[in-house]
């Protein structure tokens, strides 16, 4: 029986996909194979050793220590693109409310209640307070072209807005679903200078923290409206509050609000609401279920983030899967092992992601707990399972 660790709420539409003889899920699970999780954050969990993959129901991984997961050989998978669309459309809603004064609109309505026939007549003397600008004919720039950014490039023009993408890396398959009207911006300097608004769509990491500070937001626009979708850490706090009073950032929409933004009349803040429909939240479910199942049961590896990916059909054979380090030698140490137990190799595939390597073999003779002994004690050899 595979045991299931829930660490956040997963959609039934992901959970129905195990097949009960074979798993069991719950919140508490002593000994598990795998974890389900959403934004929980397993920095300072202690995971038992029988843990053999994570399935984050969702894009951003920034919740699991993934490198310290592969250095123990766990999996750990995401869920590209299937929250995406959700994103898209709070994003666009972003773009209008940081426009137009609606929310606040909506409270100053809430105080006309009791004027009776005067209501009409106190709507249309105040609302003068509330005029904000069209987004259609302004600049928007868009930072990560990913799975969201992409969406969001292609709806924002489809709105009349001139769109800058910016993404140094951007995927072969990303620039397959870019539009045409999206400009090329070939630095952030580009998308700070130009654009009206600036929407966020990148993971948080090294590299993107905090890159949104008073240094960037002296580049950009004033008046800006600055979007972030993506994680709060990308946005130097003290900075976009420091920039909100000037008045050089004229709004901050957040899905990740800190304890000083809230209540500042610059920042329209949500509670990451972002992959908040039930068409996300059982898109991510089921990809992040489908996804440990067959790692589960077949050793095949897609979408993971800290391993390559690497599948085979199944066979009659035994198979056995190894985490391996990306050194020399390994499989050449592996195979001596095998035909030195007289198993034969009948389908292999290997693959690699930068300092981690996987090794699939379908093996014909007996893979005694020896063998996987000799192997497992073997330098660089991380993981092994026999299925
Ligand atoms: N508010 C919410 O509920 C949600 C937030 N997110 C956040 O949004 C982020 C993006 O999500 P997806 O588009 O699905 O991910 P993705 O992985 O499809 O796209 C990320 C893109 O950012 C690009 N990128 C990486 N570093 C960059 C840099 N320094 N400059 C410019 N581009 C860079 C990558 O090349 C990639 O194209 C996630 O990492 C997550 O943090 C994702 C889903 C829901
Ligand atoms: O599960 C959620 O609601 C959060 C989604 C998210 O932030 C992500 O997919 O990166």
């Amino acid at each position: 029986m595979y045991q299931i660790k829930l660490l956040n709420k997963i959609s039934p539409a992901g959970l129905e996909n195990f097949d009960r003889d074979l798993y069991s899920w719950a919140e508490e699970m002593e000994e598990p194979d795998a974890i389900m999780v959403r934004s929980a954050s397993m920095h300072d969990m202690e995971l038992p050793k029988s843990v053999k993959a994570i399935a984050r129901a969702g894009a951003g991984v920034n919740n699991i220590p993934c490198d310290e997961c592969a250095a123990n050989g766990v999996v750990v998978f995401n869920t590209p693109g299937a929250n995406a669309n959700a994103v898209k459309e709070l994003v666009l809603l972003g773009l209008l409310i940081s426009s137009r004064k609606v929310a606040p609109s909506m409270e100053w309505i809430k105080t006309l209640k009791g004027e009776g026939d005067q209501v009409s007549k106190l709507v249309e003397k105040g609302k003068g307070k509330f005029v904000g600008p069209e987004i259609s004919g302004k600049a928007l720039g868009v930072i990560g072209l990913g799975a969201i950014g992409v969406l969001v490039c292609n709806a924002a023009s489809a709105l009349g807005m001139k769109v800058y993408g910016y993404d140094p890396y951007l995927s072969v398959d990303a620039a397959w679903g870019l539009s045409h009207k999206i400009q090329h911006a070939t630095s952030l300097k580009e998308i700070y200078e130009n654009c009206d608004y600036i929407t966020v769509h990148v993971p948080c990491n090294k590299e993107t923290k905090g890159m949104i500070n008073s240094e960037s937001i002296a580049m950009m626009k004033n008046g800006v409206r600055l979007l972030n979708f993506a994680r709060g850490e990308l946005v130097d706090s003290a900075d976009i509050l420091e920039a909100l009073d000037e008045k050089k950032v004229s709004c901050y929409v957040t899905d990740f609000v800190t304890d000083e933004q809230i209540g500042h009349p610059g920042v329209v803040a949500f509670p990451h609401l972002g992959a908040s429909t039930p068409e996300s939240e059982d898109n991510c479910a089921r990809m992040a279920a489908l996804e440990l199942i067959d790692y589960l049961e077949n050793g095949n590896i897609k979408n993971s983030v800290n391993m390559p990916a690497a599948s085979m059909p199944k066979s009659k054979y035994t198979r056995l899967c190894v985490i391996h380090k990306n050194v020399p030698s390994i499989i050449s140490k592996i195979t001596t092992v095998l035909s030195d137990n007289q198993i034969n190799i009948e389908n292999m595939v290997n693959s690699s992601k930068q300092e981690m390597a996987y090794t699939m073999m379908d093996v014909s003779g007996t893979v005694s707990d020896s063998v996987t002994d000799i192997l497992t004690a073997e330098d660089g050899i991380i993981r092994i399972r026999v299925i």
